[in-house]
C-alpha cells in the first residue's frame, strides 16, 4: 500500500491523477488510500542514501513492466525509466510525496507490450523532456545515441546502444553506483524476444556480450519486465546462469528460434502509440484522461 498525500499535488494535476489511478484499477476512497491492486513500490537495498540517489524500483502487474525513479537527493531533480501510460499518476504522485522535479522520461526502447507514460507524464508535469534512442525512429524532445550522457543533479547515465531486441534498444549504466537498466536486452535468466520489430538473435548476443557483460562483475542490473517475480540480477550472475546468453552464438540462435512465443496482447495499440510518446489512437479511458490533462 502506498500513502499518497493529495497536499503534494499541484491543484493542476490532482483530477487528472486521480482519473489516471481510476483507469488503472487503483481504489482511491478519500483518504487518498491506494490499493496495491496494479502496482507496487519499494525501497531498494542499494544504493543507500549516502550515495546521494534516490531509487524506486515500481511495477505494473498487467504487463510485467518496470518503471525505475531515479532522483538526485543534493538537487531533487529525477528521471523515470520507461513509464506505463496506465500508471503515470502513479509516478506523477510518488514523484510528488519524494518532493522530486521530473526532468527527463527516458526510455530504453519503443516497447511493444504497453504504451509508454512518456506523452502522458510531460502534460501532467510540464517542462519535463522526453528521450529515446535516435535508432528507435520514434518520437521524442531528445534523441539518444551510444554514448550520450543524461544528467540529472550530480547523477549521470550512460547511454550503451543494445540492439537486437529492436534495432534502438539502450542499456543505461549509472558507473557511480554499479548498477545498469538493461531493456528489454537482458532479462533476469532471458533475454528480450527477436521476433518482431527489427528484432536479430545474432545482433542481441554481440550487444550483451561486448556491452553489457563486459561491465564489472559486481554491477547490479535491472530489467524492463520479469515474469517469475525477480527484481535484480548482477553481470556475474546472468554470466553464469542465463540459460541463453551463457551458450555459444550457434545455441543462442537456435534457442531463440524455438521460443516461438504468442505475440504480446497489446502489440498493436502500443507500436502506433509509441512511435509518437504514446498519445495516438488511446482507448476510451486514456483517451478522456488525456483530454483533461491538456
Ligand atoms: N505475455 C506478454 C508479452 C511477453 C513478451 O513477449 N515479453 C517480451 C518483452 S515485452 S515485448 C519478451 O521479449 N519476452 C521474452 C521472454 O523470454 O519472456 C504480453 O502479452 O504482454
Amino acid at each position: 500500500m502506498a500513502l499518497v498525500s493529495a497536499m503534494a499535488l499541484t491543484g493542476r494535476t490532482l483530477p487528472v491523477v486521480h482519473r489516471c489511478l481510476r483507469a488503472s484499477g487503483a481504489i482511491i476512497p478519500g483518504s487518498q488510500l491506494i490499493s496495491n491492486f496494479r502496482c507496487f513500490s519499494y525501497n531498494m537495498a542499494v544504493p543507500d542514501a549516502k550515495t546521494g540517489l534516490l531509487f524506486r524500483q515500481m511495477f505494473d502487474r498487467d504487463t510485467c513492466t518496470y518503471t525505475y525513479l531515479l532522483g538526485d537527493r543534493e538537487t531533487a531533480e529525477a528521471v523515470l525509466i520507461d513509464p506505463v501510460i496506465e500508471l503515470a499518476a502513479r509516478d506523477v504522485a510518488l514523484l510528488n510525496q519524494l518532493n522530486l522535479s521530473l526532468k527527463y522520461v527516458v526510455n530504453t526502447h519503443m516497447h511493444a507490450d504497453h504504451i509508454t507514460g512518456s506523452g502522458l507524464l510531460k502534460l501532467l508535469v510540464p517542462g519535463c523532456q522526453s528521450m529515446i534512442a535516435e535508432a528507435s525512429n520514434a518520437d521524442a524532445d531528445i534523441k539518444l545515441k551510444a554514448g550520450d550522457i543524461v544528467r540529472f543533479g550530480q547523477q549521470e547515465l550512460q547511454v550503451r546502444s543494445t540492439p537486437g531486441h529492436t534495432s534502438g534498444c539502450v542499456t543505461y549504466v549509472m558507473h557511480e553506483h554499479s548498477l545498469a537498466f538493461t531493456g528489454d536486452a537482458l532479462l533476469i535468466g532471458g533475454c528480450g524476444r527477436t521476433d518482431f520489430q527489427e528484432g536479430c538473435s545474432e545482433t542481441l548476443y554481440k550487444s550483451v556480450h561486448t556491452q553489457i557483460f563486459t561491465l564489472p562483475q559486481h554491477y547490479a542490473l535491472y530489467p524492463a519486465h520479469d515474469y517469475q517475480g525477480l527484481t535484480v540480477t548482477s553481470v556475474e550472475e546472468e554470466k553464469k546462469h542465463n540459460p541463453r546468453l551463457g551458450r555459444s552464438l550457434k545455441e543462442f540462435v537456435q534457442i531463440m528460434e524455438d521460443l516461438k512465443m504468442p505475440y504480446p496482447r497489446k502489440i498493436d495499440a502500443s507500436l502506433p502509440a509509441n512511435k509518437v510518446c504514446g498519445l495516438y489512437n488511446l482507448p476510451d479511458d486514456l483517451a478522456a484522461i488525456l483530454k483533461d490533462a491538456s
